[in-house]
């Protein structure tokens, strides 16, 4: 069989309320989260030998049992019974600790991968069950659109289509410093600030719905994340390049799922080479710096 290539997007979170802690440590939360147009890719190639193995261009990505694609793999095997082998050759471009669902999506590429090998033994429900075990943000890498997250991840719905025309074709520069910040130290944070760092559900509920009715309202409207203040606290390079951007530039740009990436929506008038250079005045040449669409698909048919 040849070799299976599957493009791994990154996501940024539009809209991401964190509305509480559940019993099991985990956060409920509702998101409305984009896959763009820019990302990682994944090979896959049948092994015979029966084993994973993984390749990646970037050294500093775990190659061991740690990387989400092997675990995906392995996750897949125990699923369906398949007893084969893939070789993974990723080539990575989304930064990790970014907030920009890499891995996740690297994970989703492969369980698609290997299902298209298998000879589809998984139906799609299965696929998502199995994808929401592995990572919280993995099943919303199923959809090929605009998403709304629920649960701690695994409930997903395509986004209204007048929701998704407000975000078509639309100019997105995505941003990050050359430090990351983790997942799981994001949510320690909120966790111990609670119940003020949550947002009501019904709240966060009642200004989606209210983003979606109005006709008028634009992308840059819905932006809200509940990660941002703990992150900010610690981080001021984060708050003080927003700032920045919003004095010298209008934009009004936001931090992506746990960060340290951000996003700015572009007008076709922005100056996008002076927006890059403010940023890397501010951050240094180490930062990453991507002009980027978000890629849509009509909520009417999302598969
Ligand atoms: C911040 C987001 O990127 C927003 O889309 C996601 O919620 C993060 O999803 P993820 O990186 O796939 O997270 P996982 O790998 O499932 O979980 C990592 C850790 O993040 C915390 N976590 C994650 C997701 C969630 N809904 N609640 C949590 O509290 C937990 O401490 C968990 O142990
Ligand atoms: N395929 C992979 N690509 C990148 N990182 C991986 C992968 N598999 C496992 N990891 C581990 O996961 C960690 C988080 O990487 P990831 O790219 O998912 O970043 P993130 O921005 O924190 O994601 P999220 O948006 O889901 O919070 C990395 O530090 C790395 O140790």
């Amino acid at each position: 069989m040849d070799t299976i290539t599957q493009f791994c997007p990154a996501k940024i979170n539009l809209f991401l309320a964190i509305t509480g802690r559940r019993d099991d440590g985990f956060h409920e939360l509702v998101s409305v989260v984009a896959p763009l147009a820019w990302g990682d890719t994944l090979e896959v190639d049948p092994a015979a030998d029966g084993k994973f193995t993984l390749d990646c261009d970037d050294p500093a990505v775990p190659r061991g049992e740690d990387n989400l694609i092997l675990q995906a793999a392995r996750a897949f095997a125990t699923a369906s019974g398949w007893r084969g082998g893939a070789r993974f050759t990723l080539t990575k471009r989304v930064p990790m600790g970014a907030g920009l669902g890499g891995g996740s999506s690297d994970a989703v590429g492969a369980l698609r991968a290997l299902n298209e090998l298998a000879g589809a033994p998984l139906e799609r429900e299965a696929l998502a069950a199995l994808a929401a075990r592995v990572g919280s943000d993995c099943p919303l890498f199923l959809y090929d659109g605009p998403v709304v997250m629920r649960g701690r991840g695994e409930r997903i719905d395509p986004l209204s289509d007048a929701g998704v025309a407000r975000l078509r074709d639309r100019s997105l520069l995505v941003f990050k410093p050359a430090f990351g910040i983790g997942t799981v130290w994001s949510y320690q944070q909120l966790a111990a600030s609670a119940p003020g760092s949550y947002l009501p559900s019904a709240d966060a509920e009642e200004r989606l719905a209210i983003w979606q009715a109005d006709a008028s309202a634009s992308a840059e409207a819905l932006g809200f994340n509940s990660l941002e203040r703990p992150a900010f606290a610690k981080f001021v390079a984060l708050p003080v390049m927003l700032a920045k951007l919003q004095r010298e530039h209008g934009l009004n740009a936001r931090m992506s799922g746990s960060g340290s990436a951000c996003f700015a929506w572009l007008s076709p008038e922005a100056d996008a080479e002076a927006i890059r250079s403010t940023i890397r005045a501010g951050w240094g040449d180490t930062a990453m710096v991507q002009m980027t669409t978000v890629r849509t698909k009509s909520a009417a048919n999302p598969h």
